[in-house]
């Protein structure tokens, strides 16, 4: 194609927006009309499929659950009364512990204010908040957070180290977020949290906030422990599309940020995604663009290229928000599709002198989706060169890259947004679920379940309980041990690769593990106990 053709196809696919002056381009993506007419009869599917998710069907079939998100930012959707009360009941708490905070009215028992905020969660419980704060906190908020997502001792360390350092701890509010209320990373983090300001003789409880499904572990140790407030989770859902639930309006409204817009920003996104025609609603404009690029079998990844540093985690959470919705190994017929799309990115132009190489003359395995904001800056900037400010650099660098990709056949999208606010944030947000949405629904996959993560999760389970079987076994030993004869004293002869990582790890952390021998020869270590 020639330059005028492509701006004809560009013409031709633009999505535009006025309400939220969004635009989007798919006009870089090379599939054909051919397939857009042999992908209608999906896309009415998957338009059916959402009014019946919407509806409140079981969306998510293995669960037998319905799937909500959407009813968060207009509750008037909801299938009925009580699911409706269970979206503004918690806002109207939200809003109101959140104020209640700023004022000073809910405070720590030995300082004027809450200062900080220590949100503790990991998946879907982490990964908006994190988003949304590096995006919208105000460079000086109120509260300002950190966040252990991991059960990383030196990790945990750093961040109450930190506030320790400098005194904050007594004037830190902590919200742990566990839709279950049972995973364990959250469990040690708040574990850990709760040790540390129990040692400086503060009472967690007046510190502490759940969010959480009401009857958790989780609910049930606020409730016993009396802690400061709990906000519920709605069983129907996700994690890892929770962000306009308490998840995530509970932190932006303790940082300063405008929940009410990212609501409003995720309604009108919804609404323009309700539209039952493909080419004026973006969401199936992204799904396709999606299906094509990867032939409806993810076979090429998605990289995000944000250019602005506030959207550096986007591409985070859009990891979790696509593959685990979409990387399924069977489809809603239980036939084995090993379904996915892989997502990475960090921001550009950063990227550009990382991995773009490879992007432009590499392996044409990816498709890349730009993100492009209008507004440069708050007031004006200065010209460095006559006529030429940092970000016209910015805007020169996008286009730059997304024309070089172009030239050597790798397709790309560009959503474009006036600016990075709360409600372009909410509208984002609300058009990439949909998305996921549809292309679950084009490629017949349930995008709300996540089997593949429990295998890990019982594997982990299994492998601690070795553990407490070699300790138990090692403390009853009077000397050293071989691996093998240990692997076979705990009922575990198989698995002695399993016991060695086990030692090993126990043995590099003073835990009274020791090993003797040459590290080369891990079968002829020996293993003993030292008290
Ligand atoms: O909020 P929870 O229940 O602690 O779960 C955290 C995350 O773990 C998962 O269940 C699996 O990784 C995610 O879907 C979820 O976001």
């Amino acid at each position: 194609m020639n330059n005028q053709q492509l701006w004809q196809r560009y013409q031709d696919w633009l999505y535009y927006h006025g309400g939220l002056d969004f635009y989007l381009d798919v006009s870089r993506m090379g599939f054909s009309d051919a397939l857009v007419e042999d992908l209608q009869p999906k896309f009415a599917k998957a338009f059916q499929d959402m009014v019946a998710l919407e509806k409140g069907a079981i969306a998510n079939p293995d669960e037998q659950r319905m799937v909500g998100h959407y009813w968060l930012r207009n509750p008037a959707l909801a299938p009925n009364g009580a699911i409706r009360a269970e979206i503004t009941e918690p806002l109207q708490q939200i809003k109101a512990f959140a104020a209640a905070v700023h004022q000073g009215t809910v405070k720590p028992p030995t300082a004027p204010k809450f200062t900080d905020l220590l949100a503790i969660g990991i998946g879907g419980s982490a990964l908006g908040p994190q988003f949304v704060a590096q995006a919208l906190a105000p460079d000086f908020p109120p509260l300002a957070i950190h966040f252990i997502d991991n059960s990383d001792p030196d990790g945990i360390d750093r961040v109450l180290n930190c506030l320790k350092a400098q005194d904050k701890l007594k004037s830190t509010l902590v919200i742990t977020t566990s839709k279950s209320g049972g995973t364990p990373e959250p469990r040690n983090g708040l574990a850990e949290t709760k040790a540390v300001f129990e040692a400086q003789g503060l009472h967690f409880a007046d510190y502490a906030v759940a969010v959480t499904m009401p009857g958790s572990k989780l609910s049930q140790q606020a409730q016993t422990e009396q802690w400061l407030q709990a906000f519920p989770m709605q069983d129907w859902v996700g994690g890892r599309t929770s962000e306009l639930s308490a998840v995530g309006l509970l932190p932006a409204a303790l940082q300063g940020i405008d929940i009410q817009a990212m609501l409003d920003g995720a309604k009108t996104m919804d609404e323009a995604t309700r539209v039952r025609e493909l080419r004026q609603n973006p969401a199936a404009l992204l799904a396709l663009a999606w299906y094509y690029a990867g032939d409806g079998q993810g076979k090429k990844d998605m990289v995000i290229l944000p250019y602005k540093d506030r959207l550096l985690l986007f591409s985070r959470y859009l990891q979790q928000l696509v593959m685990e919705s979409l990387g399924k190994e069977r489809d809603l017929d239980g036939k084995v599709v090993h379904q996915g799309i892989a997502v990475y990115g960090n921001k550009g132009s950063t990227d550009q002198h990382a991995y773009v190489q490879q992007l432009r003359d590499g392996v044409p395995n990816f498709f890349a989706t730009f993100i492009e904001v209008l507004h440069d800056r708050q007031g004006p900037s200065l010209e460095l060169e006559p006529g030429v400010t940092s970000g016209d650099y910015l805007s020169g660098f996008l286009q730059g890259t997304r024309q070089a990709l172009f030239e050597n056949q790798r397709d790309s999208i560009t959503v474009t947004i006036p600016q990075v606010d709360a409600t372009s944030i909410g509208a984002l947000i609300a058009l990439y679920e949909r998305a996921v949405s549809f292309y679950g629904s084009l490629v017949s996959v349930n995008a709300y379940h996540q089997p593949g993560v429990e295998a890990g999760k019982k594997a982990a389970a299994s492998i601690l309980e070795l553990q407490k079987a070699i300790l138990s076994t090692l403390q009853t030993e009077s000397g050293p041990i071989a691996l093998e004869d240990l692997a076979t004293k705990v009922q575990a002869p198989e698995q002695v690769e399993t016991v060695y990582k086990i030692v090993r790890h126990l043995a590099a952390n003073d835990r009274g593990v020791v090993l003797h021998g040459d590290r080369q020869f891990p079968q002829r270590l020996q293993i003993q106990w030292q008290s």
